[in-house]
C-alpha cells in the first residue's frame, strides 16, 4: 500500500517492456544539466523532482552523482517500490560486475529497476569485454535478481545485432536508451524500426534539443515548430503551450519512454503535463521532419552516425 505524502502528476502512459516490466512513461534525468554536481544542490534538485510527481529517476556511474541519487531516494519520501531507478556502466565497462556492485552501494538500493552499459565505443579497445561478453555479464546481474531489467545505450544496429546474435542469448535488451528528437528521425529512421521489430523499447534522450540546444541555423524548423506548438495549444483548448512541451509529447506519441531533466520546479511541472496534449497529426510531423533536415542532426553521441565502424 502506498505511503507516499504526494502524488505523481505525470500524464505520460506507463510502457510495458518486453521482459514484462512496467516504466513509468516519463523520466527525470540526472545527467546532462546535473553532470558532476553532486552535493546537497542535485539532492534537492532530484527531492523537488519527486514532490512535483516524477517517479522515473535515469542516473548513471559517468554522471559522477550515484551518491546524491541515491541520498534523494532515501530521502526523497516515496517507497522504493513506487519508484522507477536506471543506472549505467560507463566508465566501468572493463570491469562490469564490480562497477555495477560500486554503482548499487553509492546509490544505496539492493537492486536497479534498469541496468544498462551505456554506449558501445569501448569493447574493441584492449582489456574490455567484447560486445557479447559484456553482454552475458548483464544477463547474469539480472539473473541475481539486482537489476530488473537490462538493456542498451547508444547502440546502433549492428550493435544489437552482436547481441541478438548471441547463441546462447537468454535475456535480450529491454530498451535502447538514444537520442530521439525530430532532428533525428531521418537519420535513426533505420534503428527505430529496428528496435520496433525486435520489441526493444526506445528511450529518448534529449527530446527537446530542437527547442534549445542548437544554436543558430534552425532555419525553417523554428517557424514550423511554432506552427505545431500553436495548433496544438489551439486542440488543448489552451492560449499557450511551450515548443519543449510538444516535443516531449512527440516523443511519447512515438513510443518512446521520455528522459528530460530540468532545475526548476515550474519546468518539471511543465515536462510532466506534457503528456496530456492532444497527439500530433501525420502532417505536422513530416513537417517538422523536413524542416530539421538542414539543421544539425545530433547533440550527444556522434558515433550513431558511423555505420561503419566495427566496435
Ligand atoms: N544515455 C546517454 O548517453 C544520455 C545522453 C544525454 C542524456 N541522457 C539522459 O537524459 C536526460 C535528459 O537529457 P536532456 O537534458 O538532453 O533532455 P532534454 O532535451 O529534455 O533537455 C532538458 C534540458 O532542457 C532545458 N529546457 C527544457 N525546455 C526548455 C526551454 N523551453 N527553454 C530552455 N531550456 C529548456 C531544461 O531546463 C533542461 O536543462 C539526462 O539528464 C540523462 O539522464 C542520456
Ligand atoms: O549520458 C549523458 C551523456 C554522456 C555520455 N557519456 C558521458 C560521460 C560523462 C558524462 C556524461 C556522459
Amino acid at each position: 500500500m502506498s505511503t507516499t505524502a504526494y502524488a505523481s502528476s505525470s500524464t505520460f502512459a506507463p510502457v510495458t517492456l518486453a521482459d514484462g516490466a512496467t516504466v513509468p512513461g516519463v523520466g527525470f534525468g540526472v545527467g546532462t544539466a546535473h553532470f558532476g554536481n553532486d552535493g546537497p544542490e542535485l539532492v534537492e534538485t532530484i527531492k523537488t523532482a519527486l514532490k512535483v510527481g516524477f517517479r522515473h529517476l535515469d542516473g548513471a556511474e559517468s554522471y559522477k552523482n550515484e551518491e546524491s541519487l541515491g541520498k534523494a531516494i532515501a530521502e526523497g519520501g516515496v517507497p522504493r517500490e513506487e519508484l522507477y531507478v536506471t543506472t549505467k556502466c560507463g566508465a566501468g565497462l572493463k570491469d562490469i560486475p564490480s562497477s555495477f556492485d560500486g554503482s548499487l552501494k553509492k546509490l544505496g538500493l539492493a537492486h536497479v529497476d534498469l541496468y544498462l552499459i551505456h554506449w558501445p565505443q569501448d569493447f574493441p579497445k584492449p582489456g574490455y569485454p567484447t560486445i557479447e561478453q559484456a553482454w552475458k555479464q548483464l544477463e547474469a546481474i539480472r539473473d541475481s535478481g539486482r537489476a530488473k531489467s537490462i538493456g542498451v545505450s547508444n547502440f546502433r544496429v549492428r550493435d544489437l545485432e552482436k547481441i541478438l546474435a548471441i547463441p546462447d542469448l537468454k535475456h535480450r535488451p529491454a530498451v535502447n536508451q538514444i537520442e530521439f528528437h525530430p532532428f533525428m528521425y531521418t537519420a535513426g529512421e533505420e534503428l527505430y524500426q529496428f528496435c520496433k521489430k525486435h520489441d526493444i523499447v526506445i528511450e529518448a534522450y534529449g527530446p527537446t534539443s530542437p527547442a534549445f540546444r542548437f544554436d543558430g541555423n534552425r532555419g525553417e524548423f523554428d517557424g514550423v515548430l511554432a506552427k505545431v506548438t500553436k495548433a496544438v495549444a489551439a486542440r488543448a483548448g489552451r492560449d499557450k503551450v511551450e515548443p519543449s512541451q510538444v516535443l516531449l509529447r512527440l516523443a511519447a506519441q512515438r513510443g518512446t519512454i521520455v528522459i528530460t531533466t530540468s532545475g526548476k520546479d515550474w519546468r518539471m511541472k511543465e515536462q510532466l503535463a506534457a503528456g496530456a496534449l492532444p497527439e500530433l497529426t501525420q502532417d505536422e510531423i513530416d513537417e517538422l521532419v523536413k524542416a530539421a533536415k538542414p539543421a544539425p542532426q545530433r547533440a550527444f553521441m556522434k558515433h550513431m552516425d558511423d555505420i561503419e565502424t566495427e566496435f
